[in-house]
């Protein structure tokens, strides 16, 4: 598979000279491994953001930034947007294979059999205020998963790290419903598990005892859908953070917290809440060129939300699936959100525009998805809470490949210092 030269690098600080090998997989740009020329030497590279670094191997998701394509486990998320459900791509993501038909059953077995949240979590729900936000309460119970599950945190056991994984994908429905229904004052709904996995979120979300929910399709689809696309992302800010705090050895529920404080932030998963938010401030598709105008102002700290990627540099090949999508439910739901009139104005008129062509700044996954979370009747301040729902199967994959890889280092960057030079204390009243 992979394509190895070997190129001669020298570190001149160090007088170090080393044959290394230029990895370059059949799909992926070549890197140089740099790490072995500068291993545990003092010395390092500088690299801001990572954008030139590659932190891990991994077999779960390859993206090629240039051609705007995206693969879990080899399979083009075009593929399985279409034919596959979130709970076969999780199964995809975790298992390296797609699963047989009793395979999975099994799996939905095991996951419908997880799916309930332990009746002390509830009691944390009533310390958050009233208006929390529902990623504080999230990430703040999932951490809490960790005091409830004493026996499946194990790190070094393989059949213990499993469990962990179905329980996390299991129970985030569940626990995403309550932040809802608590920030809204209802009482909380057990989960029903002769519903599939989408069907039963929206049961909890929305039902009434007096109005028994109809459940529709369309939703249903969408919203698979929407999970399947936000599942994995490889290197991503939210993953790396999972990554980070699972290298100290952290259990897998104080790991996965920590990527839902990470995907909050609207730089990443947040950009969906802020998203919408930018286009009900625009309000009507006539403001969209002042809109444009200010995201190109330096001294102006608005962007335009939904708009660039670190890694796609043509296209985001989900924004495209979303955008399609976006349309059809619409229509379908029999919706009409002058939002949508306003998104597409402002993506023409980003297109058209030089500042955003030169940097290749292009709509991503998070740009069209939050006009469809809105026809479902999802608001606006849980659009992360489901990202993360989806985004809990790649994060878990990538924990126990972490763990399952030989050799696995404590993650520790080092730092440039621009700070003091060594100085004596002075005496308080010397100062
Ligand atoms: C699920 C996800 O996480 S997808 C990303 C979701 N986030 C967003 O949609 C927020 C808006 N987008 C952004 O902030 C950025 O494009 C990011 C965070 C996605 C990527 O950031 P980076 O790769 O670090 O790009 P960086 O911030 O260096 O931007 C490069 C240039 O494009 C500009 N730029 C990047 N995004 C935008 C934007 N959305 N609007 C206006 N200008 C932008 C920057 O100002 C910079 O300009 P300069 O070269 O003149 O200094
Ligand atoms: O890859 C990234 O940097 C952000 C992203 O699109 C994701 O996490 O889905």
């Amino acid at each position: 598979m992979s394509d190895t030269k070997i190129v001669k690098l020298v570190d001149e600080s160090s007088n170090r000279s080393s044959e290394l090998p230029l990895l370059s997989g059949t799909l992926g740009p070549a890197c140089i491994d740099i790490a072995t020329l500068y291993k545990d030497t003092g010395h390092f590279t500088y690299d801001p953001g990572y954008g030139s670094t590659a932190s891990t191997k991994s077999a779960i998701t390859y993206i090629d930034g240039d051609k705007g394509v995206l693969l879990y486990r080899g399979y083009p998320i075009e593929q399985l947007a279409e034919k596959s459900s979130f709970l076969e791509t999780s199964y995809l993501l975790l298992n390296g294979e797609l699963p047989s038909k009793s395979e999975f059953n099994a799996f939905e077995h095991q996951i419908t059999h997880h799916t309930m949240m332990h009746e002390s979590l509830k009691d944390f729900f009533k310390g958050f205020h009233h208006d929390a936000h529902p990623m504080a309460m999230l990430a703040a119970s999932v951490a809490s998963l960790s005091a409830f599950y004493h026996d499946d945190i194990n790190v070094d056991n393989a059949e213990d790290r499993k469990l962990a994984a179905i329980r996390l994908i299991a129970k985030m429905p569940t626990i995403a419903a309550a932040c809802y229904r608590y920030s809204i004052g209802w009482p909380f709904r057990y989960p029903r598990n002769n519903l599939e996995y989408v069907d039963r979120f929206l049961h909890m979300m929305f039902e009434v005892p007096s109005e028994p929910l109809e459940m529709n399709p369309v939703a249903a689809k969408a919203l698979d859908l929407l999970f399947i696309l936000h599942a994995d992302h490889e290197q991503n800010a939210s993953t790396s953070t999972v990554r980070l705090v699972g290298s100290t050895g952290a259990n897998p529920y104080a790991s996965i917290a920590a990527g839902i404080t990470a995907l909050w932030g609207p730089a990443h998963g947040g950009a969906n809440e802020a998203v919408l938010k930018m286009l009900e401030e625009i309000g009507t598709a006539d403001k969209v060129d002042t809109a444009v105008k200010r995201a190109k102002d330096k001294n102006d700290n608005f962007r335009l939300m939904g708009f660039g990627h670190r890694v796609y540099k043509n296209f985001d090949p989900r924004a495209k699936i979303i955008r399609e999508m976006c349309h059809k439910v619409l229509n379908e739901l029999g919706v009409n959100d002058p939002l949508l009139d306003v998104a597409m104005k402002l993506e023409e008129a980003a297109l058209k525009d030089d500042y955003f062509v030169e940097r290749k700044l292009y709509p991503n996954v998070d740009f069209y998805s939050g006009i469809i979370y809105k026809a479902l009747g999802i608001p606006t301040e849980m659009f992360t809470v489901m990202f993360a729902i989806a985004r809990t199967a790649g994060w878990i994959a990538h924990w126990i490949e972490q763990h399952e890889t030989p050799g696995s280092r404590i993650g520790r960057p080092r730092q440039i210092y621009t700070g003091a030079d060594v100085r004596d204390y002075v005496a308080v009243d010397k100062r």
